[in-house]
């Protein structure tokens, strides 16, 4: 059996008195999209850096393409590409040269002038990197991730920061990895980044896996009807109205309320029960202001796993 790109299994990671990795357990498989999502300082980085061999684990077993990512780190560098959170690249260093070094290293590398013009950064090839904009910088360290075209990358919230365009540009990329048979591991704090591009999601809390499974899988195609009132809404009645197990879940920002009602049985919001909940507002004189049928989004399931309250 093909061995996994990479293997995490009861990952234990400790800065002092805190533990900030407890015990975390996945895998990503070769040619898919993980994506690990977590709220601030869930463990995400910890655990990326563990895997790329830059950090010891305190616990757990971690093996990358089959290998140790620490003993076995001069093998899996031609085979591993990593797209830290920040830096990575001299700030004296020109983007255009920098990478041709880089693609010196390689065997099979991607022509770097091909990967500049890609990723919007041909007009900036002669700057030193501490000229670059941010998104620059970013784009140029993905660039350095990618251009000895490896088996497996490491990206660490690749598109924080990023225009628009450059967010598009970068997903592009990702898509063309995947494509190619590579297995790209990618953290980020964007849910439609991970909705849009995963094939995997792995979503971690306080050091562990709180949930995984495919985004449709995460969302359960999950239908629900949302609304929004000027007033209180009386829940209970509007509950008692529909079929048992339905939920009312209402929540106000100053005098707008915003109403979701979700049916226990995930395909259950169809006809009928939009026309049960529109029936109950007209009967109760409440105007039920943008009105919709609505799929539970991953942003909606990480909210839920994860709670509401700012994390330190
Ligand atoms: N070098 C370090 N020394 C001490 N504590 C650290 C160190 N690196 C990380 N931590 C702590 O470990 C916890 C996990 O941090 P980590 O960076 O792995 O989380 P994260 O999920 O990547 O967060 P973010 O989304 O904010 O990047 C945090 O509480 C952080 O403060």
């Amino acid at each position: 059996m093909e061995t996994a790109a990479v293997e995490v299994v009861d990952l234990v990671k400790r800065y002092g008195a805190k533990t900030a990795v407890t015990g975390l357990t996945f895998t990503a498989r070769r040619g898919a999209v993980t994506a690990l999502l977590g709220p601030n300082g869930a463990g995400k980085t910890s655990t990326i850096e563990i895997c790329e061999g830059f950090r010891h684990s305190d616990g757990g077993h971690v093996r990358v393409l089959g290998l140790d990512p620490r003993a076995d780190s001069g093998a899996l560098k031609p085979r591993v590409g990593v797209m830290p959170q920040s830096g990575g690249v001299p700030t004296g260093a020109r983007a255009g040269e920098w990478l041709r070094l880089m693609a010196s290293f390689h065997a099979r590398p991607i022509d770097p002038e091909l990967l500049l013009t890609r990723l919007g950064l041909t007009s900036a090839a002669n700057t030193p990197f501490r000229r670059l904009s941010g998104g620059q910088q970013q784009r140029l360290s993905l660039a350095c991730a990618v251009i000895g075209r490896p088996e497996l990358v490491f990206l660490d919230e690749p598109t924080a920061g990023l225009d628009p365009q450059a967010r598009m540009a970068t997903w592009d990329l990702v898509t063309t990895l995947r494509e190619a048979g590579v297995a790209v591991i990618l953290s980020t704090h964007h849910m439609e980044e991970a909705e849009r591009l995963s094939d995997h999601v792995i979503i971690i809390d306080r050091g562990a896996v709180v949930a995984e499974g495919t985004p449709e899988a995460l969302t359960g195609g999950h239908r629900e009807v949302c609304f929004s009132t000027h007033a209180r809404l009386d829940t209970g009645s509007l509950r008692s109205a529909l079929p048992p197990g339905t939920t009312v879940t209402s929540t106000h920002n100053g005098d707008r309320h915003d109403h979701v009602v979700r049916p226990e049985d995930p395909e259950g919001a169809g006809p009928e029960f939009l026309a049960a909940v529109t029936a109950w507002c007209a009967s109760s004189g409440v105007l039920a202001e943008d009105l919709r049928v609505r799929r539970r989004t991953l942003e909606d399931v990480f909210l839920e796993l994860t709670g509401r309250e700012l994390r330190d």
